[in-house]
């Protein structure tokens, strides 16, 4: 137990109300979004070119971007569910900030170089330079799936774990932040999502610091938390267990977490459009550099979050104040507890909460637009005008919000815990798209036939696992015995003990959810790497300038150069330099100019540097 000197008094019944200030803040933040929305849409190039729309013109400093990369996979998945993770687990979570190290490192300088000099729109765009069409398709569609299922947990979250708590109107709420977040996503393009994002983590970072603070003073201050926790042994310690199917070790975090960034920070359309919206390559290395330090601050705020939670409620299960066993709902019981009395905070962790979530959406939606709009749209309608091209990003973006709101409803049928079901998704599909650009850019080799079967065998797989998982009780969130899925799952549920009987089965099964980027990434590698061998793989000389990472290059960098190039058999002319100005290797003028300094990396004779001195680390 927690030692408690004295009986404390039972917290008072759930039922929490807010005042009307707190709805005010709450309506001034959506207000200030629409603010932005309508500020960018009325200014600049007014939104006309999906240059704009889509890409901020290819104009953002390195500031802006961090905020935004971080607020885009930061949600109220985040806010709820990492306290909940804390308060019943312990601090073992906090170790996947061990992850954010390569998990940042390697974006900056293996995939934003690759690809912002491959000036692309979309991400997908690099498969058909280095694959094929099909590949580009099957990753775009890979990637609209992910996330809209994504979208849909990022929208129910906020608003059921409040009306679970608070009675604040669920339904009412997913539509009025749906609405707002579609509007100005909309209006405002690429410019509104990401200076909304800016907005929106300070209110996020605000909100979580009010709540810690008021926790702190009110559980009789840090001295007397600590006790508490270290009493109820909630700081874990550092768990070296290699068993890949324990939940979380050290290695599923701290290891498995690198994948699950790299799928996230290196890969995803999301974050690739924040880093080829930067002015040059050096701001968008810069921006993600300065990604570090504000995602060790998310995840502390939220780690502290959960201890202070525990110190107040000392692993008390809130089943019978809450008529909810979910821990996510117990988290904002423990905000409205806390902040009680304190007009306006109520209102301020709300506007967290939501801030989290619009900004995760608005990345969501401006993203699926663009990469419907570049990889499924215009290579079938390439004499489409601007005008019309913009229109029709708008209406994308739009139609993907209602679509996001119907996929709230299915996240009412899915597992309890939000931030489980929030990294399965990412492990189970991003982890196959990691692998499809890892089988791109470091082995050239691999041809497009690979990259389908990798793929494909990859996602089977991922599914394969993460729907078997729901089985076997071990591994992760179950769905609510009352919900569809499970009576779905339980129907079926003969064939699982069937498959499960081996125990070699069972533990494929109990795989650590956080080992399912890393697993699904190698499968698809490995699965594409095979299939290109038996179907004849790729040539050096066949393989598009820019494509390639030389990986063996770099790894092999100590030695003499004649050595390397006899080794790697891939002389660093592979990788694209920084681009003249007449032609970008995709064959369409390019837009806008080089900045002052991308132009200046080339030598007074014209000559222009193999970027192995450009890219060291
Ligand atoms: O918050 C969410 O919406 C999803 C859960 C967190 C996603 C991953 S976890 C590692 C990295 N750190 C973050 O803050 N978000 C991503
Ligand atoms: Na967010």
């Amino acid at each position: 137990g927690c030692g408690q000197r004295h009986r404390r008094k039972k917290p008072s019944p759930a039922a929490k109300h807010f005042t009307v200030v707190d709805y005010v803040i709450f309506a001034v933040l959506l207000a200030a979004s629409m603010a932005i929305g309508l500020y960018y849409a009325l200014s600049g190039g007014r939104q006309r070119t999906t240059q704009e729309f889509l890409m901020a013109d290819r104009s953002m400093h390195c500031l802006p971007v961090s905020l935004s990369l971080i607020a885009s996979f930061q949600s109220a998945v985040a806010i709820i569910g990492v306290p909940g993770e804390i308060y019943t687990h312990g601090t073992q979570y906090w170790f996947i900030g061990c992850s954010y190290i390569l998990g940042l490192l390697i974006p900056a300088h293996v995939f934003i170089p690759v690809l912002y000099r491959l000036r692309v729109s979309s991400a997908y765009q690099y498969l058909e330079l280095r694959f094929s069409k099909a590949v580009r398709i099957c990753g775009t569609l890979t990637f609209i799936c992910q996330m809209v299922i994504y979208m849909g947990v990022c929208v129910y979250t906020p608003a059921f774990a409040l009306n679970a708590v608070t009675g604040f109107e669920l339904w009412g709420t997913v539509l009025a932040t749906g609405l707002v977040c579609t509007l100005y996503t909309t209006m405002g393009g690429l410019k509104a999502v990401i200076w909304t994002d800016v907005f929106q983590t300070v209110v996020m970072f605000a909100g979580q610091l009010a709540v810690i603070m008021v926790g702190v003073q009110r559980t009789g201050g840090v001295s007397e938390v600590w006790r508490k926790v270290w009493e109820g042994n909630r700081i874990s310690g550092l768990d070296l267990n290699p068993d890949p199917t324990e939940r979380h070790t050290f290695w599923t975090l701290g290891v498995g977490g690198i994948f699950l960034m790299l799928s996230l920070y290196g890969v995803n359309q999301a974050q690739v459009q924040r880093y080829l919206s930067s002015r040059t390559e050096k701001e968008a290395v810069r921006s993600c550099y300065m990604v570090f330090p504000s995602l060790q601050l998310a995840l502390a705020l939220s780690c502290v979050m959960g201890l202070v939670m525990f110190a107040r409620y000392c692993g008390e299960d809130p089943s019978d104040k809450l008529g909810t066993s979910s821990r996510d709902a117990m988290v904002i019981y423990f905000v409205m507890d806390m902040l009680q009395g304190l007009p306006g905070l109520p209102g301020l962790f709300v506007a967290c909460l939501f801030s989290a979530a619009l900004s995760t959406i608005s990345s969501a939606f401006n993203s699926l637009a663009t990469v419907t709009m570049e990889d499924l749209i215009k290579p079938y309608f390439p004499a489409m005008s601007e005008s019309r091209a913009t229109l029709l990003s708008k209406a994308l973006a739009a139609s993907y919000g209602l679509l996001c709101l119907a996929m709230a409803y299915l996240t009412h049928l899915m597992g309890d815990s939000v931030l489980q079901v929030a990294l399965k998704i990412f492990g189970m599909v991003g982890g196959p798209i990691l692998g499809l650009f890892s089988l791109g850019m470091f082995f050239p080799w691999a041809n497009s036939t690979g990259a389908v079967a990798g793929l494909g065998t990859g996602l089977a797989v991922a599914f394969w696992v993460g729907i078997g998982s729901i089985f076997t009780r071990s591994s992760g969130a179950r769905p609510q015995d009352n919900s569809v899925l499970f009576l779905l799952i339980s129907q079926v549920n003969h064939l699982s003990l069937f498959f499960s009987r081996p125990t070699g089965l069972k533990r494929f099964y109990s795989l650590s959810y956080m080992w399912y980027s890393a697993f699904n990434c190698f499968t698809v590698i490995l699965i594409g790497l095979i299939i290109s061998f038996l179907t004849g793989p790729m040539k050096e000389e066949d393989v598009t300038p820019g494509t390639i990472y030389p990986l063996l290059g770099k790894l092999l960098c100590f030695l003499p150069e004649h050595l390397k190039k006899k080794l790697c058999c891939l002389s660093s002319h592979q990788m694209q330099p920084a681009q003249h100005k007449e032609n970008n290797g995709l064959g369409f003028q390019q837009e806008d100019g080089l900045s002052q300094e991308e132009a200046e990396s080339f030598l007074p004779d014209g000559h222009t540097p193999s970027v192995e001195h450009e890219t060291t680390v």
